[in-house]
C-alpha cells in the first residue's frame, strides 16, 4: 500500500513527467510540487544540499531521476514556481504554484529573490531562492533541472547551502541523436534545436563547470554513479524518517 506521502510523490512525479513532456525548453523544466514541511526539524536534517542537475536532451536525465525516486520514496521534495499566469481549473496556489500579479514577481526579481526566471508565453515563471531553501532546510533533497542558462544563473547566486552541479553526458552525440528518435518525441525541427543546444551544453561541462560529471552509457552502470554522489544525503533522510515514524 502507498503511503499518503509515496502518493503525494507520485503525483508530483507524474507532474513532472508532463510538465517536462510538454514544455520542455523553459524553466518550467525545475521539478515543483509539494511545499516544505516546517515543522520539528533537528539539526541533524538542516542543510541538505540540493541538486542541479543538466544535460543534453536525451541525455537521460529524467531517466535517472525516475530511477532514485521511486528507489528512494519520500526523500525528495520539489520547489513550487512562482507564475503570472492565471491558476487552472483544480491548481491549487502554493502547491501547484505560487500564482502572483506581474508587480509581485518584479518585485521579487529586484529583491534578487529568484535563482533563475523566465518568461514563456506572455507569462513569467521563475524558482524562488526562498522554494528551495524551504526544501532543503525541511531535510528532504531539492533537484533542480535546469538548461545551461539555469545553470549559470544558479551558479551566480547565494544558494546555500550550495547546491551540487550535476551533468549527464550521453556517450556520444550519435547516441544522443538515436535516443532522442527513439524516444519518438521530437520532430525533425526539435531535434535539430535540441542536437544544436546540445553542442553548447557540453562545451559548458567541458569548463570544469560541474561537481560530477556522469556518463550515460550504460544505465545500470549510469544510475550507480548518480546514487553514489547522494547516497549519504539519502541514507540520513531516510533515518531522520524513521526516526519520525514516517
Ligand atoms: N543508458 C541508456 N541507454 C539507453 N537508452 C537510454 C539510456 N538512458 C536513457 N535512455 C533513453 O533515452 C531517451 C531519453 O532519455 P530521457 O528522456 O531520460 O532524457 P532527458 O535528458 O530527460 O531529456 P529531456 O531533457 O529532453 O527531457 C529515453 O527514451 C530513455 O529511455
Amino acid at each position: 500500500m502507498e503511503n499518503a506521502n509515496e502518493k503525494r510523490q507520485n503525483v508530483d512525479i507524474h507532474k513532472y513527467l508532463l510538465v517536462k513532456g510538454l514544455c520542455k525548453p523553459v524553466l518550467l523544466q525545475v521539478l515543483r510540487g509539494v511545499a516544505a514541511r516546517e515543522s520539528s526539524r533537528t539539526m541533524s536534517q538542516l542543510s541538505v544540499q540540493p541538486i542541479v542537475i543538466s544535460g543534453p536532451s536525451g541525455s537521460g536525465k529524467s531517466t535517472l531521476l525516475n530511477k532514485l525516486f521511486k528507489e528512494f520514496p519520500g526523500c525528495f521534495a520539489f520547489s513550487v514556481s512562482h507564475t503570472t499566469r492565471n491558476p487552472r481549473p483544480g491548481e491549487v496556489n502554493g502547491k501547484d504554484y505560487h500564482f502572483v500579479t506581474k508587480e509581485d514577481f518584479l518585485k521579487l526579481v529586484e529583491e534578487n529573490g529568484f535563482l533563475e526566471h523566465a518568461q514563456f508565453s506572455g507569462n513569467m515563471y521563475g524558482t524562488s531562492k526562498q522554494s528551495v531553501n524551504d526544501i532543503s532546510s525541511s531535510g528532504q533533497l531539492c533537484v533542480l533541472d535546469v538548461e545551461i542558462n539555469g545553470v549559470k544563473s544558479i551558479k551566480k547566486s547565494d544558494l546555500r547551502p550550495k547546491p551540487r552541479f550535476i551533468f549527464i553526458k550521453p556517450p556520444s552525440m550519435e547516441e544522443l541523436r538515436r535516443r532522442l528518435e527513439s524516444r519518438g518525441t521530437e520532430t525533425e525541427d526539435s531535434l535539430k534545436k535540441r542536437l544544436d543546444s546540445s553542442k553548447e551544453a557540453m562545451e559548458y561541462a567541458e569548463t570544469g563547470a560541474y561537481d560530477h560529471v556522469i556518463v550515460n552509457n550504460e544505465l545500470e552502470v549510469a544510475y550507480e554513479h548518480l546514487k553514489g554522489i547522494l547516497i549519504e544525503d539519502l541514507h540520513k533522510i531516510q533515518g531522520d524518517k524513521l526516526k519520525k515514524g514516517q
